[in-house]
């Protein structure tokens, strides 16, 4: 089963719109000629109009970083879907590790804004991953199995073709630590074993599952070689142009 692969540029909260205007002209050009991957940029919700226009005839999709569930209402401090796609943005973000751990967002709420971003037509890319106490703990497939089942919760079969998985393992998220090509691939090769247990297996070989974590030019190839990565998800070496046009490049 060919998957397309998918580089994917989280910036979080990095840059002024200015300054995401220009990293992301200089991404347009590098990713002019990929026409066998995908490429996506994350920037902030403020830089969403700005970098949406520079990458209107570019094959570099533009994201977000988080989505709200409903199409308006009372949620301060909330995005909503259709206010994403108002811009271009095809994917979002939910469940990034930040998400978890700094603004304590649980499992349930992630499952929400995942199917909200389903219903209003976005690609959710759900990120799941251990702690190092977890890993320490000899706990890490279960903590995967169950962030992946309840961030799935209520999603059908149909729905499931789109959804990408970001496997993100918290110690290896902004540390320069990357989990060996063998750790990742095991945990890669489990989530999809997990998402065949809840589909049929014919589905879980078609869903994209990206690695995160200090991903790098120097560690992309070999990331990339390993059968069940599909993917990065990019954080630090996504914010510098000549970094991400290699990692967009992998061989
Ligand atoms: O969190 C990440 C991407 O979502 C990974 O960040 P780093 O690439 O900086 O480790």
């Amino acid at each position: 089963m060919e998957r397309r692969p998918l580089i994917a540029g989280n910036w979080k909260m990095h840059l002024t719109s200015d300054q995401a205007v220009a990293l992301a002209r200089t991404i347009a050009d590098a990713a002019s000629d990929v026409a066998d991957r995908d490429v996506m940029i994350a920037p902030a919700f403020t830089s969403l109009p700005a970098v949406a226009e520079v990458l209107a005839d570019s094959p570099v999709l533009l994201g977000a970083q988080n989505v709200a569930w409903e199409e308006q209402g009372a949620f301060t401090g909330e995005v909503s879907p259709v206010m994403l796609r108002e811009f271009g943005v095809s994917l979002v973000i939910v469940g990034h590790s930040e998400r978890r751990h700094i603004f304590g967002e649980t499992d349930d709420l992630i499952n929400r804004r995942l199917c909200g971003a389903l219903r209003f037509g976005l690609v959710p890319i759900l990120c799941v991953g251990e702690t190092l106490e977890d890993r320490e703990d000899g706990i890490t497939m279960q903590i995967l199995e169950q962030q992946v089942r309840s961030g799935l919760a209520g999603v059908e079969a149909g729905d499931m073709a789109r959804v990408v998985i970001a496997y993100e393992p918290v110690w290896a998220i902004g540390t320069g630590k990357t989990a060996s090509k063998e750790q990742a691939q095991e945990a890669h090769r489990f989530i999809r074993s997990v998402v065949g247990n809840l589909y049929e297996k014919k589905l879980a070989q078609q869903v994209r599952i990206l690695y995160g974590g200090s991903v790098k030019p120097e560690n992309v190839d070999s990331l990339m070689a390993e059968p069940d990565i599909d993917g990065a998800l990019v954080g630090g070496a996504a914010l510098k142009s000549e970094s991400f046009a290699r990692i967009i490049h992998f061989i």
